[in-house]
């Protein structure tokens, strides 16, 4: 058998990170410069849905148009399915999706005429691209409107319709710019499903820009905050928790059986790293510099007390978003 690779044979490109950014920059004017993407590095993994949040302004699109070619960044470098983002555009785009915000199609033409003029873009086959164009509108539930113009169709159909345009080159990393807004939450919610779905059985990287940060953090594996061009916090909820909690301590709720809740407070006094205590309706509020559930818990117990409800205040990426918003 001969080891030499046959001619157009495609290399696949081996590389760890579905998309990298190597101290990425974007320089807009030239008096009054604004450093609209400062500096950037971002590692996003193979198959894992990644969200990218930032107030207005943050440099979110600009990134996301460097990664796909339609920006040369002014410094720095990235790849995007191991290929260069400045030297490698066209194979970014062959492995790529986009669904833009806003999307646009041509619409005049039904849903099945512009999922065939884009897949002639990408020269598929007649055989494959016809199937393929009933699979993915059936995929995101626009059967029925296979022969309906795009121009009639509403936000949210328009959104799920440009999901499957993205999908047409059956690609390895999604760039999804908005994806639900300005949809119902019926809508919403399928969309965000759809986008779960496509990780979870096909293995497709995410990459997704979004202000919801409820939605961000039900479909997201991590999330990188971005403000002002510059990242500031990068990782799982819990890893983004663990940078609040780093900084401002944990706060826990308690209520307590067997013994009174002011017995138990005193307990709970004596552990260390406990900096504020107070009682609020049968409730113990607890202040501590760092995570200490196991050690509260055991003085209460140690007290004769039982632990009957022990919860930490809730942190949800809205909040999270905001500390380290505020924080920067
Ligand atoms: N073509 C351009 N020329 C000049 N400035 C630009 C250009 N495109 C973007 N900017 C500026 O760069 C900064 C980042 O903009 P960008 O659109 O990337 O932010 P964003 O995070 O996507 O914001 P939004 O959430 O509002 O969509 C902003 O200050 C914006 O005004």
């Amino acid at each position: 058998m001969s080891m030499e690779l046959e001619q157009n044979e495609v290399v696949p490109k081996v590389d760890e990170f579905a998309i990298e950014t190597i101290r990425l920059s974007k320089v807009f004017g030239k008096e009054n410069k604004i450093h609209a993407v400062d500096n950037l590095n971002l590692q996003v993994r193979k198959g894992e849905v990644f969200g990218f949040v930032g107030p207005n302004g943050a440099g979110k699109t600009t990134t996301m148009k460097m990664l796909i070619g339609l920006l040369e960044p002014s410094e720095g470098s990235g790849k995007v399915a191991g290929y260069d983002i400045v030297r490698e555009v066209i194979n970014i785009r062959e492995t790529t999706g986009v669904l833009p915000e806003p999307a646009g199609f041509y619409d005049n033409l039904t849903a099945r005429q512009n999922l065939r003029f884009y897949a002639k873009l990408y020269d598929i086959e007649p055989e494959v691209r016809e199937q393929r164009i009933v699979n993915l509108l059936e995929t995101v539930g626009l059967t029925r409107a296979i022969d309906q113009k795009t121009g009639g169709f509403s936000t949210g159909m328009r959104k799920r319709f440009g999901l499957a345009q993205a999908l047409i080159n059956e690609p390895s990393v999604l760039f999804l710019d908005e994806p639900t807004s300005g949809i119902d939450p019926v809508g919403a919610q399928m969309m965000r499903d759809l986008i779960k779905d496509l990780n979870r059985s096909k293995g497709v990287t995410v990459f997704l820009s979004s202000h919801s940060m409820e939605e961000v953090e039900e479909i997201c594996d991590r999330i990188a905050i971005i403000a002002r061009g510059k990242l500031l916090a990068v990782g799982s909820v819990e890893d983004l928790r663990d940078i609040i909690r780093a900084k401002e301590g944990v706060n826990y709720l308690l209520e307590v059986q067997d013994i009174p809740l002011s017995e138990a407070a005193e307990a709970v006094k004596t552990v260390e790293g406990v900096t504020a205590l107070e009682i609020q309706d049968e409730t113990l509020h607890v202040h501590a510099k760092t995570k200490l559930r196991t050690e509260i818990a055991k003085a209460v117990r140690k007290a004769g007390g039982t632990v009957s409800m022990f919860e930490e205040e809730e942190m949800n990426l809205k909040k999270l978003f905001l500390k380290i918003i505020e924080g920067a």
